[in-house]
Order: structure tokens, then sequence, then C-alpha cells
């Protein structure tokens, strides 16, 4: 009998420890919920069916399959060449690779802002791509359309602060709602929850207000660059795994993925090169 032992296959995807845990689904209903009870919210990026798996066998409660697919997938430079048919199909991708995770949807620049039956129908289609809800970014300007696919039976996710989709208007990457800005940040909350958002991502405000608008909501708030008083975190999975060469100041690398990756595709390139792959166990003769 031949001695090799056969390969171990990979099971990246399945819980493997108590401590990798699925989650427990956290549907839109028990948001507001989560946030009495003082449970906080955590939500990563997910663009494909590769890595989506393994963030939902981790325990995350939300995989938000945002538009910064145009950057960290796609090679854009901005969010705003973002279709929704790019949208479609990473959410399509995301959904059917997972089974427990809530499943937000970005909204793509251009396909909600001209009215609120523009918003209506293009969230029709990330719903029918596998979303459980979706996001869009905007404050009392968005609040008729977040009433109508409330009403409609999509529940929406708000975006208030930093909201890269509008930066030709608003200027680039820097704290949102300062000074005599977090009034108006506090009445934009305050209407998309009115309007019947489920939750609000808040990206890039100064902890105090962040910490104000959390306190003046009943609908849990997600930081990103918004201090530790709101009531989730939301990273880009990619910025928190160390595979993305720059990242914003808010981000911790809690792994050094894009080095690993590397190291793993140079030990490929050499053992070909010194033709030490592939090896017997990799073959058959006959
Ligand atoms: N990989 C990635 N991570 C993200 O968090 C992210 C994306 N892409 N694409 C979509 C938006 C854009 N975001 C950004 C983009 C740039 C900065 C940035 O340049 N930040 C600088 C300046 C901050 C300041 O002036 O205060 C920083 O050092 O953090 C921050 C967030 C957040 N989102
Ligand atoms: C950074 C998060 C909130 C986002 O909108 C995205 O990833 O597109
Ligand atoms: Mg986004």
């Amino acid at each position: 009998m031949p001695s090799t032992p056969s390969p171990q296959p990979a099971r990246l995807a399945a819980p493997s420890s108590p401590a990798d845990a699925p989650a427990r689904r956290v549907r839109v209903q028990h948001l507001a919920r989560a946030k009495r009870e003082g449970r906080r919210l955590t939500m990563l990026t997910a663009y494909d069916a590769l890595t989506a798996p393994i963030l939902e066998s981790a325990g995350v409660d939300m995989l938000l399959v945002g538009d910064s697919l145009g950057n960290v997938v796609l090679g854009h430079g901005s969010t705003l060449p973002v279709t929704l048919e790019d949208m479609e199909r990473a959410t399509g991708a995301v959904a059917r690779s997972t089974s427990r995770v809530l499943v937000v949807a970005d909204m793509p620049f251009g396909t909600y802002e001209a009215s609120p039956e523009q918003a209506f129908a293009s969230a029709v289609r990330l719903m029918r791509a596998g979303a459980h809800a979706v996001k869009l970014e905007g404050g009392a300007p968005r609040a008729a359309a977040v009433r109508l696919l409330t009403d409609g039976g999509i529940p929406v996710v708000g975006h208030l602060g930093y909201t890269p989709q509008s930066e030709n208007a608003i200027g680039g990457p820097r704290l949102r709602g300062r000074g005599d800005q977090a009034q108006p940040m506090l009445d934009d909350a305050r209407a998309l929850e009115e309007a019947g958002a489920v939750a609000v991502v808040l990206e890039m405000v100064p902890a105090d207000v962040a910490a104000q608008v959390t306190r003046a909501l009943s609908v849990p708030t997600i930081g990103i660059g918004a201090g530790p008083d709101t009531d989730g975190q939301v990273l880009v999975w990619a910025d928190m795994a160390g595979m993305t060469a720059w990242t914003p100041s808010f981000v911790r690398r809690f792994g050094e993925l894009g080095e690993d990756l590397r190291r793993a595709a140079s030990s490929y390139v050499r053992a070909v090169s010194e033709g030490a792959f592939p090896a017997e166990e990799n073959f058959h003769r006959h």
C-alpha cells in the first residue's frame, strides 16, 4: 500500500470550535431589541462566495455588500462607477454562500436619488438577488424613498456622515457633523428613523456626535470611524484582515492576509521553478 497520506480537505467555511459558532441570525425586526438589550452588533463587508461563508462562520451579525466593491474588488478610484448589475452579482454570491447572516446590499450611486420610485425599482432588484435589506446614503432628502421602500416590505439602513457617493458635492473623506453640523446630522438621523430605517451607519463622525445620535435613536447606529459609543461597528473586510495596501486611520488590521497570500504565492512560484511541484502525490503516472 502506498504510504502517502490523502490530502486534508480544506474546511475553511465550517465552524470548528465553539468560538467559531455560527451567528444567530439577526433579523431586522430584532435590531431595535438588540439595541435595548445592549448587545453590540458586528458588521463586515463581503463581496463574494469565497469569503462570505468564512465571515459568517466567525459569528458576524451582518454582511454588507458594500459599494466599496468598486475600490476593493473592481479597481475603481471611487464608488461612483459601481453599477446595479455589479451589486446584484455580488449580492447573489454573498446570499447564495451564506445561510444565517443578515445580508445588507448598498444601493449604488445613481440608482435611488432621482425619486422614491426609482429607489423602489432598484431596491427590488437587490432583494431579488438575495439581500435582506438595502442601504442608501443621505438624510432627510432620502426620507420619502426610505418610507416607500419600508412600506413595500424592503428594510432600509441609512448612512450619514462621510457619504462617499457624494464626494464631488461635499468634498473628500474627513470628519462630518462637527460644530454647527451636529444638529443637522441629528435631524437627518431622526428623519431616517421616522421614515422607517432599521439602522443607521455613521461614517467619520466625531465620537461625541455619534454618541448623541445613538442616544437620540431607538434603532441601532453602526459606526465606522465614529468612536466607541455606537450600537455596532462595521469595517471593510479586506481592511480588517490586512489585505489592502493602505487603510483609513479608523481601521485596525486584525490580520495580515495580504502578506500571507503573497508568501503562499511566492512559495508556489519557487516550488514550480525548482521542479518541487507537482510532486508524486499530486499526479498519477498512469
Ligand atoms: N478599502 C476601503 N475601506 C473603506 O473604509 C472604504 C472604501 N474602501 N471605499 C469606500 C469608502 C471610502 N472610505 C474612505 C476613503 C478614504 C478615507 C481617507 O482618506 N481617510 C484618511 C483621511 C482622514 C481625515 O482627513 O480625517 C485617513 O487617514 O483615514 C477614509 C474613508 C471608506 N470606505
Ligand atoms: C464602509 C461601508 C459603511 C460602506 O458603505 C461600504 O463598504 O460601501
Ligand atoms: Mg457604501
